[in-house]
């Protein structure tokens, strides 16, 4: 693994008994980047940042995240992970919930008090931190998964879709975060269906049918398919174009 390389994948395949839902994806990722993955519904977007969040194993091939091979709990500490539905804890308060998850990553004290407020404040939920969970909107489920996800300032942020359902202002200030995040030094994996932020992206992979079928800055994306735009260059790699 190349020394400023934080997510390597190789020849990772996945199946679920029969059903084969990734096959030989190689990608990797330097520290810093933002990474893109675009693909159709289905084409395993979901099941590939799994196997690098180190929730499930590949069937076959390596992950490796900051070196180590995944999946391995002691990473849990370096990941922030987003799922695309909100494990939320709906009968407790947002507070609650954001103690609940600073307490499994070892966030303490006046520390513990001060992220609360810091990335409550981020996702604009300052004034809804003592409201039921079962309360909020799907929006605000979406903001506070994003918080959790922000709690321990973790190397490595990891987002299945994360600004579904989100207004454009507030995904707007949330790329603006992620873009200083990676200023910071963060790695960020996500996975996007809107074309505008797939464009904000360092590099693109572009999945269809469980395959990595190109990688690259949106530029070149564009670039190698003649594409004015990334919903384009999109379609084409999906195969939806003459
Ligand atoms: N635990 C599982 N058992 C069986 N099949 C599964 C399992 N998890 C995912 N799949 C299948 O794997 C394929 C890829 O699913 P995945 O959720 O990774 O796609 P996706 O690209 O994230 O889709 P979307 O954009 O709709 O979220 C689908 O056909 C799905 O039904």
């Amino acid at each position: 693994m190349a020394i400023n390389t934080s997510i390597e994948v190789q020849h990772v395949g996945k199946q679920f008994g029969e059903k084969v839902v990734l096959q030989d994806i190689t990608l990797a990722v330097p520290k810093a980047q933002i990474f893109g993955l675009l693909g159709p519904s289905g084409s395993g977007k979901t099941t590939l940042v799994r196997l690098i969040a180190g929730i499930d194993a590949p069937s076959s091939g390596t992950v490796e995240v900051l070196g180590e091979r995944m999946p391995q709990l002691a990473m849990l500490s370096n990941i922030g992970y987003m799922a695309q539905s909100d494990a939320l804890y709906a009968e407790l308060t947002a507070q609650e919930n954001l103690e609940f998850f600073s307490a499994l990553y070892g966030l303490a004290g006046a520390k513990r008090k001060q992220r609360i407020l810091d990335v409550m404040e981020l996702v604009d939920l300052g004034d809804h931190l003592k409201k039921q969970v079962s309360n909020y909107s799907g929006g605000m489920k979406r903001r506070l998964s994003l918080a959790i996800s922000l709690l321990h300032e973790p190397a490595i942020l990891i987002l299945d879709e994360p600004t579904v359902g989100i207004d454009p202002v507030l995904r707007k200030s949330i790329w603006e975060e992620l873009s200083s995040l990676s200023q910071k030094g963060t790695t960020i994996l996500l996975t996007t269906h809107v074309m505008d932020e797939a464009d904000k992206c360092h590099q693109l992979g572009m999945i269809r049918d469980g395959r990595l079928t190109a990688v690259g800055t949106p530029d070149e994306l564009k670039q190698a398919t003649s594409s004015s735009t990334i919903e384009e260059a999109f379609l084409f790699y999906g195969g939806a174009r003459a």
